[in-house]
């Protein structure tokens, strides 16, 4: 079997004066898997996804992106294997005008000047933002500015892709190129970890839900399975995606899918119906 893209292997992780936050914390993602990580504020999303791309170190145990070490890796290294999206897009940018900025970590990593220009037309062009390319990324509004983070990363090119809540900031067009963009990615088989408070994005988007509390992966299943386990409805109540909390409500099925719901739904009421009949109701 091939390797994972991303491997926590006994994990354990504390800021420094506090209880640990992370403990012999094992996953893994392979190529191909679009992985949404939930859990609680304050349950170590963030943190676990700057291990994952080496911004930090873990205290114990072992992570390994794109099948280099993350403690013993050069950051020039991680940068070809990993890339990740911070929660405030602010934080990330550092360039004065949004090419340059698309251009930053293919010209650090070496690349020719013509490979430079093509990977950022192609970023600008795949985010719909070729016609801001002269502009200061400070003068976007809050969805542009969080797609050019997503610019950035295309551009980059890494295997491994780390999202910290993608969503944010979006409209709902901007909402629809992301998931669009998401889609083909999966199919191009780029390894994607991201978090989201929004479970109907994960629901529609993630085949794989890891929830993240007490310092481990408590539950790794599909999205009707772990965005409805009640430790999770525990931790953010009321988050469930709304169509599988609708399908709970009136006794059918978790789905995520419309047209499964619709199916299901219609069988209920033709029993309904023909139950109702056979009592002689009206
Ligand atoms: N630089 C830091 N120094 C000390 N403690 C920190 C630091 N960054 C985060 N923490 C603490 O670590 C814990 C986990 O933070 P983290 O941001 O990883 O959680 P999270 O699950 O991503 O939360 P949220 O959903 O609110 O973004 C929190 O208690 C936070 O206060």
């Amino acid at each position: 079997m091939a390797e994972p893209v991303l491997s926590f292997e006994q994990v354990g992780y504390g800021w420094d004066g506090a209880p640990p936050l992370l403990a012999s914390l094992s996953l893994t993602v392979a190529a191909g898997e679009c992985v949404a990580l939930v859990g609680a504020n304050g349950a170590g999303k963030s943190t676990l996804l700057r291990l994952a791309c080496g911004l930090l170190a873990p205290s114990d145990g072992r992570v390994s992106a794109g099948g280099l070490d993350t403690r013993l890796a050069r950051p020039s290294a991680l940068a070809r294997v990993a890339g990740m999206m911070f929660q405030e897009a602010e934080r990330q940018l550092c360039c004065g005008r949004v090419r340059d900025e698309v251009a930053f970590a293919p010209r650090l990593g070496g690349l020719s000047a013509t490979e430079v220009k093509r990977r950022t037309a192609r970023a600008l062009e795949a985010t719909a933002l070729a016609s801001h390319a002269d502009a200061h990324p400070f003068d976007l509004n809050a969805g542009e500015r969080r797609l050019l983070t997503l610019a950035a990363l295309i551009a980059q090119d890494v295997p491994l892709m780390l999202l910290d809540e993608p969503t944010r900031d979006f409209d709902a067009v901007q909402l629809a190129l992301f998931e669009a963009w998401l889609a083909r990615e999966k199919s191009a088989g780029r390894a994607i970890l991201l978090i989201s408070h929004d479970y109907d994005f994960v629901a529609r988007n993630c085949p794989r839900v890891l929830h993240l509390a007490g310092g481990g992966v408590i539950a790794d299943g599909p999205p009707e399975q772990v965005l409805h386990d009640p430790a999770l409805q525990g931790d953010s109540p009321g988050a469930a995606p709304t169509l599988p909390a609708l399908c709970r409500a009136i006794g059918l099925p978790p789905t995520t899918d419309a047209a499964c719901f619709d199916a299901a739904w219609r069988v209920a009421c033709e029993r309904r119906a023909a139950l109702s009949k056979s009592r002689g109701e009206a």
